[in-house]
């Protein structure tokens, strides 16, 4: 063996592939696939790693590869954040206390299937007298194309029904601040006793609780991320033809296009999903809340365009 091969086979000795299993703001942990052993290394606040990205360590340095799928948000201020990498399903968590801010639901979904991942709907703390009526409001809209499942983290409710549709998935669990995403996950594996609420109410620091994201194997089989909650949940990269095909409570207008591929189901002429309105078979309410995720979406790309054509003439 001469000696470039030589250090070549050395070098490659120290290089490892791993998953990123936890991002701890300026070091993540990575699990490498030999040995299934764990090292933090430090990275910078912004480096863009996220929890799910596969990655190859040569001593310390962390080269990220090519993702299979990602999820995008976008906070209220316009910043785009990758929450988690090589997924499948999103679990949206949401429960009658706190109740999600509007369309957070709706718009965690269109992000799931816009990235092509499976929207899974948790609703948590069935256990509370004022959850069935909830319960109702979510069946009604949702059930069907989005697979839901009630359930309770304290109780019990639902969770083994719920974790045996996770085998052989990698999920992320979304959803806003306190309805109960780290309890849930400390049901579902309890070796992992995460801090939740209680335990930091029980401290007096407030209720925000996970501040960084972890990747957690299932003893069936699948791998679940827990996520920080936020509050908004921002549509990211979506073209605003694009928003009916992603959106709940649309799916009976697939199988017959619009007239105009281009149609945004205002008042187009031959439009299927206007017709499917005026049939009762849309309901006011979807078509309304559709509307408004529009409006926003135009705005942001009008926002975007503008701000392009300001860069070019600075230039
Ligand atoms: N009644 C009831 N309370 C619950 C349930 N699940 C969670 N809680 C309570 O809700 C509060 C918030 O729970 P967490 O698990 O910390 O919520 P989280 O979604 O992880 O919150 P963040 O980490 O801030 O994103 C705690 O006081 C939990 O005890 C449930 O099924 N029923
Ligand atoms: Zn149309």
């Amino acid at each position: 063996m001469d000696d470039t091969n030589r250090n070549n086979r050395k070098k490659n000795a120290c290089r490892q592939e791993g998953t990123l299993v936890a991002h701890l703001g300026v070091a993540v942990e990575v699990r490498f696939d030999a040995t299934g052993e764990k090292k933090i290394i430090r990275v910078k606040r912004n480096s863009g790693h996220v929890v799910g990205d596969r990655v190859t360590v040569d001593s310390d340095l962390l080269i990220r590869q090519k993702r299979k799928s990602q999820l995008t948000r976008m906070d209220a201020r316009g910043k785009k954040h990758c929450i988690g990498a090589n997924l499948d399903a999103v679990c949206i968590v949401a429960a009658c206390e706190p109740l999600p801010p509007p369309g957070f639901i709706d718009r965690a979904v269109i992000a799931a299937r816009a990235a092509h991942l499976r929207p899974i709907l948790l609703v948590n703390k069935c256990d509370l007298p004022n959850s069935k009526q909830y319960e109702k409001e979510l069946k009604k809209t949702y059930a069907g194309p989005v697979s839901l499942f009630i359930l309770s983290a304290i109780t019990g409710t639902g969770v083994d029904r719920f974790t045996a549709n996770l085998s052989g998935l990698r999920s992320i669990f979304v959803g806003p601040t306190g309805v109960g995403k780290s309890s849930l996950l400390n049901r579902i594996c309890p070796a992992i006793n995460l801090q939740t609420g209680a335990l930091h109410e029980s401290r007096k620091r407030g209720r925000h609780t996970t501040t960084v994201s972890t990747l957690h194997r299932l003893k069936g089989g699948g791998e679940l991320i827990d996520s920080p909650g936020f509050i908004d949940f921002g549509l990211a990269d979506i073209p605003v033809t694009d928003l009916a095909f992603h959106f709940p409570g649309f799916e009976r207008s697939h199988d017959t296009p619009c007239q105009f591929r281009n149609c945004l189901h205002r008042s187009e002429p031959g439009c299927t999903i206007t017709s499917l309105l005026d049939r009762g078979r849309i309901s006011q309410e979807r078509y309304k809340t559709y509307l408004s995720i529009l409006h926003e979406l135009e705005s942001l790309e009008n926002e975007l365009r503008y701000r392009e054509k300001n860069k070019r003439r600075k230039k």
